[in-house]
């Protein structure tokens, strides 16, 4: 493992990190850090295994080679307290279709931990207002359009007490004004000593994110023999 001095002790550090799917290399030893209070999006082109890439830094799936280290530590041998640390919302909305839009804060809230949910309801209605879905909060998650469920499913990072957010592609389906609110919130979290690493195809725009990036290669395919 790269050698670090102590107070510089990264937050996440991937370390010689490579993915092999279906015989074909993705990526091969990345090695970057990213610090508490940074925003890191990833790029690359559609396939290139950005969210491979995410899913590794979450531990949902093994580098193929390299380890991930959260506080110096591989993030297996710290799952729980790493787990508690962290929100990740994948590249699908993920949001109950039968729930409604409360409902479904409601349990973010619960499953989160917070066991005052049920005295947090102005909190949820306070929630949904940020997100413009006020009066939408009894409809069927289901029933709602691509991006209003994109922004129900969004709702956790003004829920989550979690610092470091993993968030893949979070602009999918939002309008104009939803990406500026993001954006805020992003600078919100950051600001309150919270780390983000994302993708997105988006360029994020607004000044005051303090962006690093890294751009993973174009896949490159072999032609099948004709
Ligand atoms: N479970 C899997 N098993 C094998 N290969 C997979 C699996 N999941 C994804 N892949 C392959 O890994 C490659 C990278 O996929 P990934 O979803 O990480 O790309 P991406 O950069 O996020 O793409 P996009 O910009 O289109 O979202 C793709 O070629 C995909 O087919």
């Amino acid at each position: 493992m790269t050698q670090f001095a102590s107070s510089a002790v990264p937050l996440l550090h991937a370390d010689g990190v490579s993915s092999i799917r279906s015989g074909r290399v993705l990526f091969s030893q990345l090695q970057f850090a990213v610090q508490s209070g940074e925003i890191w999006q990833i790029t690359g082109a559609n396939g290139a295994g950005k969210s491979t890439l995410l899913r590794m830094l979450t531990g949902l799936l093994q580098p193929s080679e390299g380890r991930i280290y959260f506080n110096g530590n591989p993030i297996e041998k710290v799952r729980d307290d790493y787990h508690q640390q962290l929100l990740y919302i994948g590249h699908k909305a993920a949001v109950k279709p039968e729930l409604t839009a409360l409902e479904n804060v409601y349990w973010q809230r619960r499953l989160n931990g917070d066991t005052n949910a049920k005295n947090q309801q102005q909190s949820d209605w306070d929630v949904l207002e940020q997100l413009g879905l006020l009066g939408l909060e009894e409809e069927f998650t289901g029933l709602l359009s691509a991006g209003q469920q994109r922004r129900v499913a969004l709702t956790r990072l003004w829920c989550s007490q979690a610092k470091l957010w993993i968030l893949d592609e979070p602009f999918t389906s939002l309008d104009v004004e939803g990406i500026a609110l993001l954006q805020q919130r992003f600078i919100e979290h950051l600001n309150q000593g919270g780390t983000i690493v994302m993708t997105s195809h988006q360029p994020l725009n607004d000044p005051q994110l303090p962006l690093q990036q890294l751009a993973l290669a174009a896949p490159q395919y072999e032609m099948l023999a004709s």
